[in-house]
């Protein structure tokens, strides 16, 4: 069931744990969603998470009553809506957030911004009042807009830690290395593509030149390849054509993404993934590079990779714009009068 890249990780998280002091305590905020629920399922098999706390505004019961069965080490429970925020949140050391709605065909994750900021908010707040050192893995779209709104509303409580809070935009990874190994005739598993930038259309910047293992492109087949990554979010929203969009990649890919949070915060070293977080690596305040995770979070900010080529650098232009305004957008939402 699992790939053998999340089974890797799952692995590698059985034998450190076995050798650390403790577990981690995860919380899913949205978890009885589309993305919450296969995400809790894959957390729920980690052997790194000790406490697995599932909250909700819906059917929360009902979830943690049915993962609860599962035979693996973790304690799961449920908690639904906001009067039970203390009880979900108090101690957890990752919360990762997948609450809000998704898409329908024809529009854009910033057509998501008028319902979703304010569920991050007050999401991201209950954080800074109930576990204000935890990690936190903002999922909701638009995430080029949500994770500001979350830094500002840290900010205001006065325990915003730059290091701790994270865009999750590990699909897109996931994405761009299955479509090159797919391209190339490789095993997806052994492709590891960088992507900078943001996540929506012209922020998601794949850097196809330096893909490991080293492969080759036509200029046509780099457009059509950086297009579909970019789109890819699109192309499963319209096949889904009104039933929503990525939920069961997104489970995978947000899982892999706590279990890095979580092994880096056990002190695994070289726990390195893409991510988007405060940033003074380009113009904007923030921006999707690889990071170093550690037992604080951020250990170290890898920057942008040398050596881009002329391609990446325009489509870098392209994006800097686009991202200054879903980044200002986010933040005057949180001080509007
Ligand atoms: N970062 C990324 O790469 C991706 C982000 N997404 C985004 O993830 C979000 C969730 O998508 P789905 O799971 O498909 O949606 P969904 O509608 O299936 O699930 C969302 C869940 O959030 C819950 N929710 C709503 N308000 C809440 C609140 N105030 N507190 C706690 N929970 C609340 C709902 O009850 C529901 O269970 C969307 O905004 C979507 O655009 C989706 C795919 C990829
Ligand atoms: O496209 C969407 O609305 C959901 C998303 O962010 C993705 O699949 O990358």
């Amino acid at each position: 069931m699992f790939s053998q890249r999340l089974m890797c990780i799952c692995k590698n998280a059985r034998s450190f744990s076995t050798t650390s002091l403790k577990n981690v305590k995860v919380a899913v905020c949205g978890a009885s969603g589309g993305i919450g629920q296969p995400l809790s399922l894959l957390l729920k098999q980690s052997p790194l998470v000790t406490e697995l706390s599932l909250y909700d505004i819906v059917h929360t019961p009902g979830v943690a009553a049915d993962l609860s069965h599962i035979d693996s080490k973790s304690v799961t429970r449920g908690s639904n809506g906001p009067e039970s925020l203390k009880t979900a949140l108090s101690g957890m050391e990752v919360v990762i957030i997948p609450a809000g709605v998704p898409r329908k065909p024809g529009m854009t994750r910033d057509d998501l911004f008028n319902t979703n900021a304010s569920i991050v908010r007050d999401l991201v707040d209950a954080c800074a009042k109930y576990c204000p050192k935890a990690l936190i893995g903002i999922i909701s779209n638009p995430v080029n807009s949500t994770v500001p709104i979350a830094a500002e509303v840290l900010k205001k409580n006065g325990v915003f830690d730059p290091k701790r809070l994270f865009g999750v935009t590990t699909l897109d990874v996931v994405r761009a290395n299955t479509f090159v190994a797919n391209a190339k005739g490789l095993d997806p598993q052994s492709v590891s593509v960088t992507v900078i930038g943001g996540h929506s259309g012209v922020t998601i910047i794949p850097l196809l030149s330096q893909v490991k293992p080293k492969v080759e492109f036509k200029s046509d087949e780099l457009s059509a390849l950086t297009t579909r990554i970019q789109d890819a979010g699109t192309e499963v929203v319209k096949a889904k054509a009104g039933a929503g969009s990525a939920t069961l990649s997104m489970a995978y890919a947000g899982a892999r993404f706590a279990i890095s949070l979580c092994r880096g915060l056990k002190g695994e070293s070289n726990v390195i993934e893409c991510a988007y977080v405060e940033s003074n690596v380009t113009e904007v305040p923030y921006f999707s590079t690889p990071v170093i995770l550690g037992p604080n979070g951020i250990q170290k900010n890898l920057g942008l990779p040398s050596g881009l080529s002329s391609y990446e650098q325009d489509l870098l232009k392209s994006a800097i714009p686009e991202l200054k305004k879903n980044i200002q957008k986010g933040v005057d939402f949180v001080h509007k009068k």
